[in-house]
């Protein structure tokens, strides 16, 4: 943990004078990695501010990541994701090796026919066990995926009646995903499918079942066969689960090579941040553009914009990422945090965006920093001047958030000077997708370390949890205060 918190001024010059005063600034905060450009010329970063960076403790702190240490103390935990694509000890590389077979095996014996005709996966789970194999799904398999998959994540019946709608239970695949096996909503959800796959007369509902976890002892108490168990380390955080058997959906119906390929794409960036000198060091500078605004600008939120509708879910899995990584009020001596931690994430898809909250982004009282992500190369598919105009749009609101524009007339007047990072990917695939993630991850990391807190535990969402135990009960639930038992006794439960 730092010794001191890591606070960064805002700089005192605007974003056209830094341009102004550096002719090579595009060139210089601009980085290519793993056929991505991330381009931070548009943020305040200066190169005082990285070469003032102590980054020593970053850099401790990721060697001891990559060791599998214990980086999660307040579990008493490693943080072992990056072993899932060879960065980490041996142990835990091999085993994830291993139990990455399995993983292969089994999509292997689902192709090759021994659960029957399988047209269709229904994968329940939800937060990390749910956003990750989402975003593969929809952004890798749009036109060629293999199987249907629908990814069941909420407890509402109505969600659990609309996947279920979708899918044939003579042709389709459970698989239950959850890292600890006692979510309630999984549970729930899981028990809902099994009912589904009994009343269509499937003859033996419990084997088309398979269960994703760091916890095989309850997946088989549930009754599902240790064979159709694929297990993952508990040192794999949720939110950084997608590189395990969590991401088994998107194996399966983008294949195993896919995967594979987005797990090389993941370990560039690892071999990067080993690597590269802080100035170089993307996740780090992103990392130091983050803290600018939130400690030195006083931003509270950060805008994340997909120009591209294969990425519309990269907004909702950031959001977990980040916000259940860095969203902590104490570091990791339990002292208070010395100001703002993780900005608020929020965003959409370009250009829908453009036209329902970029007048806020634009003209409003409050600093937004804006990250475009957006593609070269569109698809196959798609009309090349819809792309165009795609791009084009996207590198327009940058320009117009950093220029602005100065009138007379304070309505028609924009004050410019409006941060933005953009990354530019050249085509959208299994491995940049990989790299993407992982550039996320780290930058994340990065932040943390800086910041001194513990990016890897959640204590937060616990206590809703209990309560929502102790709300079901009515001996505990007369506890609760006037306004909630009001509420209870209104909606009648
Ligand atoms: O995989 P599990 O154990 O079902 O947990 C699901 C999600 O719930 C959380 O614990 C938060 O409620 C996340 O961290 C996690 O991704």
């Amino acid at each position: 943990m730092p010794s001191t918190p890591f606070t960064p001024a805002a700089p005192s010059a605007t974003l056209a004078e830094l341009f102004a005063a550096d002719p090579s600034r595009a060139e210089e905060f601009s980085h290519d990695l793993g056929g991505i450009r991330f381009d931070l010329s548009k943020t305040h970063l200066t190169r005082e501010a990285i070469e003032g960076l102590d980054t020593e403790d970053y850099y401790d702190a990721l060697a001891r990541l990559f060791a599998g240490e214990v980086v999660n103390p307040t579990e008493n935990r490693a943080a072992e994701h990056p072993a899932e694509r060879g960065f980490g000890s041996p142990d835990a590389v091999a085993l994830a090796a291993q139990r990455r077979g399995r993983m292969r095996a089994l999509i292997d014996a689902v192709e090759a026919g021994a659960f029957g005709d399988i047209t269709g996966i229904l994968h329940i789970g939800i937060g990390g066990s749910a956003l990750g194999p989402a975003l593969l799904v929809d952004a890798l398999g749009r036109n060629e995926r293999r199987y249907r998959v629908e990814i069941l994540s909420n407890i509402d019946g109505q969600a659990v009646d609309e996947a279920l709608g979708r899918l044939d239970p003579a042709t389709t695949l459970v698989a239950i995903a959850s890292k600890t096996f006692t979510t309630a909503e999984t549970l729930r959800n899981a028990e809902a499918a099994l009912a589904w796959l009994q009343e269509a007369g499937v003859e033996d509902p419990y084997g088309r079942l398979i269960a994703i976890t760091a916890a095989p002892d309850k997946a088989i108490e549930f009754g599902i066969d240790e064979t159709r168990v694929l297990s993952f380390a508990p040192s794999v955080g949720g939110r950084y689960s997608l590189w395990s058997a969590i991401g088994f959906p998107a194996a399966l119906a983008l294949g195993t090579d896919a995967f594979e390929a987005m797990l090389d794409g993941a370990a560039m960036v690892d071999e990067h941040v080993a690597e590269a000198p802080a100035g170089a060091n993307l996740p780090l500078l992103a990392a130091l553009a983050d803290l600018t605004y939130t400690q030195g600008f006083g931003a509270a939120t950060r805008a994340v914009f997909a120009y591209d509708e294969r990425l519309r879910l990269l907004p909702s899995y950031l959001q977990q990422l980040v916000m259940e990584s860095n969203g902590k009020s104490v570091r990791l001596d339990g002292s208070p945090a010395a100001g703002p931690t993780s900005a608020i994430l929020w965003g959409g898809t370009g250009t829908d965006a453009q036209h329902a909250v970029f007048q806020l982004l634009h003209q409003g009282t409050h600093l937004v920093p804006v990250e475009f992500i957006a593609v070269a190369q569109g698809t196959d598919e798609q009309d090349p001047a819809h792309h165009r105009e795609l791009l084009l749009n996207c590198f327009a609101q940058g320009a117009a958030l950093m220029t602005g524009r100065s009138s007379d007339d304070p309505h028609r007047n924009y004050p410019g000077n409006r941060p933005s990072t953009t990354i530019l990917l050249d085509e959208l695939d299994p491995s940049s997708l990989g790299t993407l993630l992982a550039f996320y991850e780290h930058r994340t990391f990065a932040e943390a370390v800086l910041l001194g807190i513990n990016p890897f535990d959640q204590f937060g969402v616990e206590l809703g949890k209990d309560m929502a135990r102790a709300i079901d009960d009515p001996d505990t639930r007369e506890r609760f205060d006037p306004s909630t038992r009001a509420l209870i006794e209104k909606a009648g439960l």
